[in-house]
């Protein structure tokens, strides 16, 4: 088991590389402490199948170290790393039984056949694989065939840590759930660090007790799905997590007022004086859907928007608004009335992130 740092950490595919788009990971600094379940998420293409290609050794990084432990494992290639890897598609050999693809790493590290019996048995019990260790491989469902993959990971007492990069693609929606419930609990039973590569956020905070969150190139946030919501730490944060995600405003300080385009929007002083003093041509406000108050009457210190139309999604509607040039979602709780033509808005100062620069800058409250 192994606590895994990343250090000064940059990859690029190409052999000349000048801007920083030119990376597929951004010069980087991160930890993934021993025995934690991780979740690395992000859009198509940000970096996430790199960088857990580049910790179990598959790839040599353009620069950085990779450590486990302290110890720095740039030089030493994947099967010396002790790594597992679970990927999209299951890895395993179809002419084999269940049985012998779980024992095969074992084997392979010439293991005594009775402790091979021992832990195919125990994994096979916790995949529930118990049934079908006789089956010939080629005749599993995809599911199936993705346990054993992922039992093959498992079996080898002396992993560091199991890297799963997407390992649920190929599996039926309805069973989806079933197998992250497993994979948690794997977890539990065997406290071995798992990091897991989605991009979809449900998987991702369903697994994870933290969450790194990618974006071209670069962790922008690492922390709970819970810190990811309240404070995302950059806009991307705040737009990929929650459903829908946070609105951005364009805002400056004129006046004594905080204007969005040429819409005042009635602000505390708080924040007023923070985006004042933000020393950017590039300063947003945003707010969460579920935080905007949406009032059918007119209400003290409510902004005039139009509703444009609203969708009812049983437990709560989305409410797309216009306000002065800008598009709002709002997010109301099914108790109560969908507002039509205007609505009163208000955005409690609390609720509100300052961002300069896509980055948050904590408004002063006091
Ligand atoms: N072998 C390669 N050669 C050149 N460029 C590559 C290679 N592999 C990935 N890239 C590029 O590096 C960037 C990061 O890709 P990567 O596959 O790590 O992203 P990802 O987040 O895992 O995406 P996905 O979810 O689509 O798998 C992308 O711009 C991609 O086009």
């Amino acid at each position: 088991m192994a606590e895994i740092t990343l250090k000064s950490l940059a990859h690029t595919y190409l052999s000349n590389p000048t801007a920083p788009e030119d990376y597929a990971i951004r010069e980087m600094d991160h930890v993934w402490h021993q025995g934690g379940a991780y979740a690395l998420l992000g859009p198509s293409g940000c970096g996430k199948s790199t960088l857990l290609n580049i910790i179990s050794g598959l790839l040599e990084p353009s620069s950085g170290e990779v450590l486990f432990d302290g110890e720095v494992v740039n030089d030493l290639p994947p099967e010396a790393r002790n790594i597992a890897q679970v990927f999209q598609f299951p890895v395993i050999y179809d002419t084999m039984t269940v049985y012998d693809n779980l024992a095969f790493p074992l084997r392979n590290v010439k293991t005594p056949e009775a402790r091979v019996h021992e832990r195919v048995m125990e994994v096979a019990d916790v995949l529930e694989l118990t049934d079908q260790l006789k089956r010939k491989a080629k005749n599993l469902t995809a599911d199936e065939k993705q346990k054993v993959s992922m039992g093959r990971g498992l079996v080898r007492e002396d992993v560091s840590a199991i890297l799963f990069d997407e390992p649920l693609t190929v599996i039926d929606p309805q069973l989806k759930g079933k197998l992250r419930r497993k994979l948690k609990e794997i977890h539990q039973r065997f406290e071995i660090t798992m990091v897991y590569v989605t991009h979809d956020q449900l998987e991702a905070s369903t697994f994870a007790d933290k969450i790194a969150v990618m974006y071209e190139g670069q962790v922008v946030q690492f922390g709970t799905p819970r810190e990811l919501f309240e404070r995302p730490n950059h806009t991307f944060v705040g737009y990929f997590i929650g459903s829908p995600g946070m609105n951005f405003l364009e805002v400056m300080a004129r006046d004594g007022q905080v204007m969005a385009g040429n819409t005042e929007l009635r602000v505390g002083k708080h924040v007023h004086d923070a985006v004042a003093q933000a020393r950017s041509a590039h300063i947003k406000l945003g707010i969460r859907p579920e935080f905007i108050e949406v009032h059918a009457e007119p209400v003290e210190s409510g902004m005039e928007a139009r509703v444009e139309h609203a969708q009812d999604l049983g437990t709560y509607s989305i409410v797309y608004l216009t306000l002065g040039s800008m598009a709002l979602k709002a997010r109301i709780g099914e108790d109560q009335a969908t507002p039509s033509g205007k609505a009163w808005l208000r955005f409690p100062d609390e609720r509100l992130g300052l961002y300069v620069d896509e980055y948050r800058v904590e408004i002063d409250h006091e």
